[in-house]
């Protein structure tokens, strides 16, 4: 049966993957509260449409520091993509230069960034960063994105340590023998043992991610690439201020998929107040939870330049490789130029905080 909505690609994943890869990529913290209100929020924003207004032709086109996007629908950095599909983040790459959008790798991919670099040709990639407690390393990733043609470095600083996910712990989860983090030699993780009881795949190999990063540690790597910092996993609008101090063009706001402090709001809940606080001087991206246009329309209109997108992704590499995850993308595009056409909207920025009831009410959640 054709998938009709991203609800479909993840049921057909939920039935396809491995409990393994399940156990990693559908996992939340703790209680799963966050990953839950991730979807569940989208209910407490209603769309104002307009009528009367000729809807024949919609742009849905717009730009990310400067660089054109088709769709302001980019994707999510996820590690591990070919315990989805073997061609992985190949896969999406090839996907994202056919949709004309963004593709954000990670730092803990199972394809070199060498070789997504050649996959994505002349597509707009970025390089997602986790500053390693080896800054020679650090600085040896950020030369390699730059070298394959990344546009800008996505640098996640929401992860000082790994979230406590229960499922991955009690799956006993871990990457399976044929494949290995691409962008680490064999003996970056020596000494790590996932039969640690209690332990978890994700708390043993965030040895490669310094939880000591500060501001300065932001600071420091504008220093030492020309490439745009963008900051990924802010969720105040303190923090958004710094970041504007620092020079920062870009903020990403996340809470990681609901994958690490469980109890912390969506992005759709503080987008507002970092709008507020960073007055136009820095675009700002959200993700989480993002599964219909109509999820995308409302983050639009609250002030997100664009949403980015991460299970759906993994999700569409197990229906069908590139052509999957081209299918989960197609459908949120086409999703999101109805529903712009049914609220009179013919161009992205025509989706204003008018378009919306802003009826987020904390008792009900
Ligand atoms: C399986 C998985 C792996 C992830 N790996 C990374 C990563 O390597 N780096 C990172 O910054 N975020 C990572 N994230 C978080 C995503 O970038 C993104 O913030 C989140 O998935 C968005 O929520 P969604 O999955 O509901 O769309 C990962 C998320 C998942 C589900
Ligand atoms: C938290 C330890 C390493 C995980 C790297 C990938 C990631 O960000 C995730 O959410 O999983």
């Amino acid at each position: 049966m054709q998938p009709l909505c991203i609800r479909d690609i993840e049921q057909f994943a939920s039935e396809n993957l491995s409990k393994n890869a399940l156990s990693y990529y559908n996992v939340g913290a703790d209680d799963e509260e966050t990953l839950r209100d991730n979807v569940e929020i989208f209910k407490r924003i209603r769309i104002r449409p307009r009528m009367l207004i000729d809807v024949t032709n919609v742009d849905l086109s717009t730009t990310i520091l400067g660089r054109k996007i088709e769709m302001p629908i980019g994707i999510s950095p996820t590690a591990m993509q070919k315990l989805a599909h073997p061609d992985g983040e190949i896969a999406t790459a090839q996907a994202a230069k056919f949709m004309k959008t963004c593709m954000t790798l990670s730092t803990y991919s199972t394809t070199s960034i060498e070789d997504v670099g050649v996959a994505s040709g002349d597509g707009l990639r970025w390089f997602q960063l986790y500053v390693s407690p080896d800054r020679e390393l650090t600085r040896n990733f950020v030369h390699r994105a730059e070298r394959s043609g990344f546009k800008a470095l996505v640098v996640t600083v929401d992860v000082p340590v790994a979230g406590n996910r229960r499922k991955e712990i009690r799956q006993g989860f871990d990457l399976p023998p044929h494949l290995h983090l691409a962008n680490f030699s064999s003996n970056s993780f020596k000494g790590v043992d996932t039969e640690v009881e209690n332990s978890g795949w994700s708390n043993n190999y965030q040895m490669q991610i310094d939880g000591s990063i500060t501001w300065e540690s932001i600071s420091w790597l504008q220093t030492i690439t020309s490439l745009q910092v963008i900051v990924k996993g802010i969720l105040t609008a303190e923090d958004a201020s710094e970041a504007i101090r620092r020079g920062i063009k870009a903020i990403w706001i996340s809470n990681h998929g609901g994958r690490q402090l469980d109890g912390v709001p969506t992005a759709i809940e503080v987008l507002p107040e970092i709008v507020e606080a960073v007055k136009e001087q820095a675009e700002i991206y959200v993700d989480g939870g993002f599964r219909l246009g109509t999820d995308v329309f409302k983050a639009l209109a609250l002030g997100a330049r664009a949403v980015f997108i991460g299970r759906p992704i993994l999700w569409g590499l197990c229906y069908n490789g590139s052509d999957g995850v081209k299918k989960v993308l197609q459908l949120l595009k086409e999703e999101l130029q109805r529903t712009m056409q049914l609220a009179g909207c013919t161009s992205i920025g025509d989706i204003t905080p008018s378009s919306v009831i802003y009826a987020i009410n904390f008792s009900k959640i």
